[in-house]
């Protein structure tokens, strides 16, 4: 599809039915991605998202010497020579958390200086407690903002010891660190061990994710309690490693399917995904009986997409836990609460970093013209176009933002049968 401005939703005159898959995992396909960059010798990667995101790591990886190759739409074939060069320049990754907090972490372990960059979003979202964490292993960082950019002064290898992280903003920092630990320096025989500071972890299930990736590719790891991990020295193993469909993704597909009565098949049963977010199919499978209080703490990047339909649920909900939901691509509490109140004033409140969602089954098939501004993030077009199902008039602004994590999502709604005009 082109890039427009511009995308007005034609409500739907029928339950949506059909068959859509969502695109491969994000969090895992960057993960991935790392991993195999990091180990020597060649990794095939399928079932893999091609999105900016991931554009964002493979390009990363090129630039510091890894050859990665796309074969077709959902593979990349990743070969590694077992430790990243210096790149010739700063490393431009856009918007994506994952591939700017991970490589942040990574690049500890170029022999050189290693700029890690972002757009003017990413340049807004706090990167301090990683740079901190990395600076008390003895690694020169520096990040002036508390955003990026980051300048790390790698010398070949991460550190060994003790790390102390506070990742109550992100559980990206943590799973940086994780993936970084077991390039220690060569002949290294100490464990890294990091533990947590300070708050709560937002999403664990992140950390999880985490785990189970550098398993994959030879890591031993191990959860010694809710706040400690300690990693060996091993460096990583080429491997071939599928991924599993985006569980974020889905969360549209299953909102779509119960706001219209319809039934999407999106390939993959709920309980398989091995990410936070499927949680959400419980509370979507609810609707319009969604619960009075939802904490989305752990399922962040869901709460847009059950924000949106708590507008027409039978009653009103609360949503708790999501205060970093603020530092995500935007704020996000800001932006779904603005674009609720644009479709009809009222419809949702902001309580301190709570969200109240006031409810009205009778929106639906209102005509209430509406324009969505997306702040350039991805999630809130994708929800705000669930709305647009039911209500007409729903314009969203910088539809293109979808390409962060799921480029053909209009092409999915046009397949089952949804109409917009573009302009
Ligand atoms: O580790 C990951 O893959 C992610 C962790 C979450 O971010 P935070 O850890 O910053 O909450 C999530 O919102 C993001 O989309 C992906
Ligand atoms: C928060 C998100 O992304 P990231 O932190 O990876 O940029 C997201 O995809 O919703």
């Amino acid at each position: 599809m082109t890039t427009t401005d511009k995308l007005t939703m034609h409500p739907v005159t029928a339950p949506l039915k059909g068959r859509v898959s969502p695109p491969g995992s994000k969090s895992i396909t960057n993960r991935a991605l790392l991993l195999a960059g990091l180990a020597r010798g060649t990794s095939r990667l399928t079932g893999a998202l091609k999105s900016d995101d991931t554009r964002y790591m493979a390009e990363a990886l090129r630039a510091m010497g890894v050859t990665v190759e796309e074969p077709d739409a959902t593979t990349f074939v990743v070969t590694g020579t077992g430790e990243l060069k210096a790149p010739a320049a700063p490393l431009f990754l856009g918007n994506a958390g994952t591939a700017t907090r991970f490589l942040t972490a990574a690049v500890a372990s170029v022999d050189g200086t290693v700029v890690v960059d972002g757009d003017e979003h990413m340049r807004k979202r706090p990167i301090g407690p990683l740079v901190v964490a990395l600076r008390s292993l003895g690694i020169a960082a520096d990040a002036p903002t508390g955003c990026p950019p980051v300048t790390v002064k790698g010398n070949g290898h991460f550190g060994t010891g003790r790390v102390e992280i506070d990742a109550n903003l992100s559980s990206q920092y943590v799973s940086a660190l994780l993936m970084a630990a077991p390039l220690a320096p060569k002949g290294a025989n100490r464990p890294v061990t990091i533990a947590l500071s300070g708050a709560e972890i937002g999403a664990r299930g992140y950390v999880d994710l985490t785990l189970d990736a550098m398993r994959a590719f030879g890591a031993r790891v191990e959860q010694l309690d809710a706040a400690n991990w300690k990693v060996e020295p091993t460096g990583y193993t080429a491997t071939d490693f599928h991924i599993e469909p985006d569980a974020s993704a889905a969360t549209y597909l299953w909102g779509a399917e119960v706001l219209t009565g319809g039934a999407i098949d999106i390939g993959t049963p709920a309980a398989a995904f091995t990410q936070p977010d499927a949680r959400a199919h419980a509370v979507i499978s609810a609707f319009p009986h969604m619960p009075a209080v939802i904490d989305g703490s752990q399922m962040q990047d869901a709460i847009p997409t059950i924000a949106v339909l708590a507008a027409f649920n039978e009653t009103p909900v609360r949503f708790v836990g999501i205060s970093n939901l603020r530092v995500k691509e935007c704020d996000r509490i800001r932006a779904l609460s603005t674009g609720l109140n644009n479709i009809r004033a009222g419809l949702a409140t902001e309580e301190g970093d709570d969200l109240l969602v006031a409810s009205d089954p009778g929106l639906a098939g209102q005509h209430l013209p509406a324009e969505i501004d997306t702040f350039a993030d991805h999630r809130i077009a994708m929800s705000f176009a669930l709305a647009g199902l039911k209500i007409d008039g729903i314009t969203i602004l910088d539809p293109a933002c979808v390409g962060k994590t799921y480029p053909q999502y209009w092409d999915a709604l046009a397949s089952l049968g949804v109409g917009f005009d573009r302009s």
